[in-house]
């Protein structure tokens, strides 16, 4: 049930149905730099930027009901049930004035990607997908030092195991449709965003 300030704000800002908002999911492995890019492409290109893993973390800070189910299932690398998510999702588009998003961590695995378009009727402009080998990224992750429960080594493999079994299906579902545009996020943080500023200014996209 929402506050009366969230209802509020979802009849000044429109349901997402009214919305039709843009939409650029945002995927990679975990420690790919998503959310490092995704805060650059804001800076430049006038995109909110909602990470489903910052909104399932900002729920169990809440206290909601479900907060305990989500932090066992962030330890242990899994894919929290895509009702949950969604509803953030939902809620965090109609509570803003923008039209345009980065979603970032989102859909994690087929039943993430299947309710989403059910649920929403959105199709995303296109897909960003940061590739980056699993030893890069893992050290970046033990590096990280934000004090997050899952950037342990235990809980990293099961989440690049994720990855590799329930996360690159929904890439690879997307680049059959054309939608993938891959970039190589091995490189300095510098590099990696000249790469993704050429998508962001290519004419052929419709999301600039
Ligand atoms: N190109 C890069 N080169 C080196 N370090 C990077 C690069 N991009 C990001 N980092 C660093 O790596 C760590 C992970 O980056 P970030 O949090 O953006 O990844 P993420 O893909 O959002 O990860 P997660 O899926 O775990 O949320 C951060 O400490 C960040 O500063
Ligand atoms: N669609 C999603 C996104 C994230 N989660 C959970 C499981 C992830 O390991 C964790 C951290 O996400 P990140 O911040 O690394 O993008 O959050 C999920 O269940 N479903
Ligand atoms: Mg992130």
């Amino acid at each position: 049930m929402g506050t009366a300030v969230e209802a509020a704000n979802k009849e000044a800002n429109g349901s997402i149905a009214e919305k039709k908002p843009t939409v650029v999911f945002v995927l990679g492995g975990p420690g790919s730099g998503k959310g490092t890019q995704c805060a650059n492409i804001v800076q430049h290109f006038g995109y909110t930027h909602l990470s489903a893993g910052d909104l399932l973390r900002a729920e169990i800070k809440s206290g909601s009901e479900n907060g305990t189910m989500i932090q066992n299932m962030i330890k242990e690398g899994k894919i929290v049930p895509s009702e949950v998510t969604i509803k953030l999702l939902q809620r965090a588009i109609e509570e803003c004035g923008n039209d345009k998003f980065l979603i970032d961590g989102f859909p994690r695995n087929e039943e993430n990607r299947a309710a989403f378009e059910d649920v929403t009727k959105i199709e995303p402009a296109f897909v960003l997908f940061f590739d980056c080998s699993e030893e890069e990224m893992e050290r970046r992750l033990l590096s990280r030092n934000q004090g997050r429960e899952d950037d342990n080594i235990e809980t990293i493999r099961k989440r690049f195991k994720v990855f590799l079994e329930s996360s690159l299906p929904v890439i690879e579902h997307y680049d059959s449709r054309g939608k993938v545009r891959k970039i190589d996020a091995a490189r300095p943080i510098e590099e990696v965003f000249e790469s993704v500023k050429a998508v962001f200014t290519s004419k052929n996209e419709k999301a600039d």
